[in-house]
């Protein structure tokens, strides 16, 4: 059984945790240790899709859709994979959303390291050319925010995995059951902006600057509350961003202070298995 707080019949539009550092950006969660012995370590990867979720390989779109890259990114594959555990857990939160017509859909999952390098350099690239002013320490915090850094990446060393290299962290949004259409989130998927943090319309909510029934802060409740409830964390700089059991799950637990969290992830780099493109 997954360590969460579920709840039977979750009120999927309740309020979302505020960051409790507002100013702060990106999360250091690579002294994690990881629990080798723990038995889902070698849990396979699955095809999501054949789980029958509803998948978009974000990063492999060649038809220019896929904003703010509009061209594929290199290495990225066509299958959206993730650990058998977590596959079921989305599929939970599915089923969570459908008495509301809506459905998840599921962007991103495992990540080649080759990938996670081309996502690295189109977000440096991108703060460089927006924000010239700024440090190239300054951009890189912004870069950091909103991609984890690949460039020290050694199988050897476990404080160089990025999370999405382990198939435990999944990059979802909800769209409508009939149509298919993408939800209003108010900000786009891989938006490098601070409308992107997962508190944002929270915030302008309680400033008086949009009111409690406003659709994109709706939308944003719906996903994260579905999600977190099955046991996932959602990572702070982006609504769309989940984990579980990788090392920014456990962070993520640890500084939520909620007692009897576990204190190693369960899930290390990884490799899609052969027959998987
Ligand atoms: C690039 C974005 N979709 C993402 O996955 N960001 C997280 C923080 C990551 O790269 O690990």
């Amino acid at each position: 059984m997954p360590f969460c707080y579920r709840q039977a019949m979750p009120d999927l539009r309740a309020p979302l945790r505020l960051r409790p550092d507002p100013d702060g950006t990106s999360v250091e969660y690579r002294w994690i240790p990881f629990d080798r012995a723990d038995p889902r370590w070698n849990e396979p990867l699955v095809d999501l899709a054949a789980e029958g979720l509803l998948t978009e390989a974000w990063y492999a779109r060649t038809d220019g859709g896929n904003a703010p890259y509009f061209m594929p990114i290199a290495g990225a594959v066509k299958t959206v994979a993730a650990r058998a555990s977590v596959a079921r857990l989305v599929r939970e939160a599915d089923a969570a959303v459908a008495h509301l017509g809506l459905r998840l859909k599921v962007l991103d999952a495992y990540r080649p390291i080759e990938t996670q390098a081309g996502l690295w350099t189109f977000f440096e690239q991108q703060v460089a050319a927006e924000r010239p002013e700024l440090s190239a320490a300054e951009q890189e915090g912004i870069v950091r925010t909103f991609v984890s850094d690949p460039r020290r990446f050694d199988r050897e060393d476990e404080t160089t995995w990025p999370i999405h290299s382990t198939g435990g962290s999944v990059d979802v949004v909800l769209v409508d059951a009939a149509s298919g259409a993408m939800l209003d989130h108010g900000a786009g998927f891989d938006e490098a902006h601070e409308r992107s943090y997962t508190d944002h319309y929270e915030r302008l909510l309680q400033r008086g600057e949009i009111a409690a029934d406003d659709t994109r802060l709706v939308n944003r409740r719906i996903l994260v509350n579905a999600m977190v409830n099955v046991g996932f964390t959602n990572y702070a700089y982006e609504f769309w961003h989940f984990d579980w059991g990788t090392q920014a799950h456990i962070l993520t637990l640890q500084d939520e202070g909620q007692a009897g969290a576990p204190q190693a992830a369960w899930y290390g780099t990884t490799d899609l298995p052969e027959g998987l493109p």
